[in-house]
């Protein structure tokens, strides 16, 4: 078999980890880096290439139009900013990838492009970021809009915002610090340019006021829709991808790639990594009862289900009735996640259909035994032609340590995982296969 990527995408960001689990807060805090820093070192010990975490910046009320579901059940909230955890995580690991979310609609190109270039230093060539566009209007509501920019207008943002960022990352020439101690000159200031950028979007003169990192750091981005693909391939090192069954991966994979060779890009140097869920068990017997619990459609399991889609879609998902077919629903926020909830059953279905549909294939899960999680991976690998996957689930330690203590050996047994690291860099690890 031949060796996939895999990473960790820690989908409740630097929020609350493992509520709901009997080990809630045994021996850590969330609010605290160390819960975060141990499973790093896990990460990196088990061969991952790299630690994404997400972030957003509103308290989702879209669901029944209030709070409370997210709030009892700590469902996107409460959330600590991502980017100042990045410096314990890096001096936790020594080759991990550490990649924090910033969203392009709310940080200035400018101000990312310092602060990136800053961690880039830290981090040693380690860096990357997601790149969001924030679809949610109540994002917006906290950044002094009434609602969020239309959705591909937000993405030619985006565009504009990426290519100012790099432009800054790239006003000194490689050259340009001397460190001339005789001479006593620190910086050669014919080699450090203001860009003069005036754009649709932002007017930025640069250059950049430090120095930027010799190695960019590595840019992450999960566009679905057609204008999210462009985005991605067009731009992105990583996709993060979410498809539940191996033709719609191929198909996801085969589109982005074609558009990073139609903006002239290697389409082998864009990593495409599905999110996957693993839920190892230890026999065939606990296989069904795990399945056949996660199947039970509950109103707690509705409520999750809908409270969370509602939130990503900014559709209130509580209006519709569960026993009716559900109407045509569209969105300027997240598309392809909202596409991905449609048409997890056929036509016409009712939403409770759609969310028995999903409660059964349970979405992004993979339940089984070690062994039977690691051969789908290897096989769901070679049919998609893939580069990897990303685990996704909370950072408290009886989460992880189920998880990758039986399933990294398997992978291993399988030559699927990487057994050491090549000291270069996150870019140079995802390249180097
Ligand atoms: C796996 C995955 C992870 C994502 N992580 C974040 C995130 O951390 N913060 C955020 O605001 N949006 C996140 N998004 C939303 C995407 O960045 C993107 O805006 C969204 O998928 C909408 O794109 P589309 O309309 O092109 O499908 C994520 C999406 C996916 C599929």
């Amino acid at each position: 078999m031949t060796l996939l990527h895999f990473g960790w995408f820690l989908g409740a960001g630097f929020g609350v980890q493992g509520w709901g689990d009997p080990t809630y807060g045994i021996g850590y805090d969330w609010k605290q880096p160390q819960v975060y820093q141990d499973a790093a070192r896990l990460f990196e010990a088990s061969g991952f290439d790299l630690f994404i975490i997400e972030d957003g910046v509103a308290v989702p009320d879209t669901y029944g139009g209030t709070a409370e579901v997210n709030l009892a059940n700590a469902r996107f909230v409460p959330k600590h900013d991502p980017l100042p955890l990045v410096p314990y995580l890096l001096g936790a690991t020594r080759d991990l990838g550490i990649v924090p979310t910033l969203s392009a609609s709310f940080y200035e190109p400018f101000t990312a492009a310092r602060l990136l270039a800053t961690l880039q230093h830290f981090a040693n060539g380690r860096l990357g970021f997601n790149v969001v566009t924030s679809g949610s209007d109540l994002a917006a509501q906290n950044y002094g809009l009434d609602k969020q920019v239309e959705h591909d207008l937000r993405y030619d943002r985006a565009d504009e915002w990426v290519d100012v960022v790099r432009r800054l990352w790239r006003s000194w020439d490689a050259d340009a610090v001397l460190e001339d101690t005789e001479r006593g000159v620190y910086a050669d200031f014919t080699k450090v340019r203001p860009i003069n950028h005036d754009g649709r979007f932002f007017r930025v003169r640069g250059p950049l006021n430090t120095v930027p990192p010799v190695e960019e750091p590595v840019m992450v981005q999960a566009g679905a829709s057609g204008r999210g693909r462009d985005f991605a391939g067009k731009n992105s090192d990583v996709i993060l991808a979410l498809a539940s069954t191996p033709e719609r991966m191929r198909e996801y994979r085969d589109s982005i790639r074609e558009v990073a060779a139609a903006n002239g890009r290697n389409p082998d140097a864009v990593k495409v990594l599905f999110v996957v869920n693993p839920v190892v068990t230890a026999n065939a017997e606990e296989t069904a009862t795990v399945k056949a619990a996660r199947a039970e459609l509950t109103q707690a399991a509705i409520d999750e289900a809908l409270q969370s889609i509602s939130y990503l879609s900014g559709v209130d998902f509580k209006e519709f009735d569960l026993d009716a077919p559900l109407p045509e629903v569209t969105t300027n926020s997240n598309q392809g996640t909202l596409d991905n909830f449609v048409k997890s059953a056929p036509e016409g279905s009712t939403l409770r259909e759609i969310l028995q549909v999903r409660a059964r294939k349970d979405g992004l899960a993979i339940v089984g035994t070690a062994d039977e999680i690691a051969d789908h991976l290897g096989e769901l690998g070679e049919a998609v032609g893939g580069d990897g996957f990303l685990f996704t689930g909370q950072v408290h330690p009886s989460h992880v340590h189920r998880t990758l203590d039986p399933l990294v050996p398997a992978l291993r047994r399988r030559g699927l995982i990487r057994t050491g690291f090549g000291g270069s860099g996150l870019r140079a690890n995802l390249l180097e296969f």
